[in-house]
């Protein structure tokens, strides 16, 4: 069987702590309960910066520049359904505060306790990175 692949943008918000914002993913979706990196599904006719861009206005009420998102690494895995394709984009910096817009809850993590938010498991081979480059 052939596996559409699924093409989502993600992104590291890292704060001036050096900590990650997750997202929880909310009940009633694919792979509730577990921490993700804000971002979503690639719409049609958009770039990833672009989706990016909207989902992180739509999701956490903030402005980010396509200069502020610096492309870090990504995940490729198999689902049952689709194939995912997830470019990382790491930011540094945005326009307003973060404000789960969509009743999820949101954690500041630090490099070190990224092992205690349960991930999806296409994340599980991002977190190493994220660990060298935060310490
Ligand atoms: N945003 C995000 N999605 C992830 C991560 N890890 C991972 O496997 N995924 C998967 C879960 C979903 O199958 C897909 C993202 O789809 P989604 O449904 O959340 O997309 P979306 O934000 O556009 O939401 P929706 O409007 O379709 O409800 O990617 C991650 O770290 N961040
Ligand atoms: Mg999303």
């Amino acid at each position: 069987m052939t596996k559409p692949i699924l093409l989502v943008a993600a992104a590291a918000l890292v704060d001036t702590d050096n900590r990650v914002l997750l997202s929880k993913r909310p009940e009633g979706k694919q792979l509730a309960g577990l921490w993700e990196f804000p971002g979503g599904k690639v719409d049609p006719g958009e770039t990833p910066e672009e989706a990016l861009i909207r989902e992180l206005d739509e999701e956490l009420g903030i402005e980010v520049c396509d200069t502020c998102l610096a492309p870090f690494t990504f995940a490729s895995h198999a689902y049952r359904e689709f194939h995912l394709l997830m470019p990382l984009f790491l930011c540094r910096n945005w326009e307003g505060d973060v404000i789960p817009r969509e009743g999820q809850e949101i954690a500041w993590v630090r490099a070190k306790r990224l092992a205690d938010y349960p991930m999806p498991p296409a994340d599980a081979p991002l977190v190493p990175w994220l660990r060298d480059l935060l310490g």
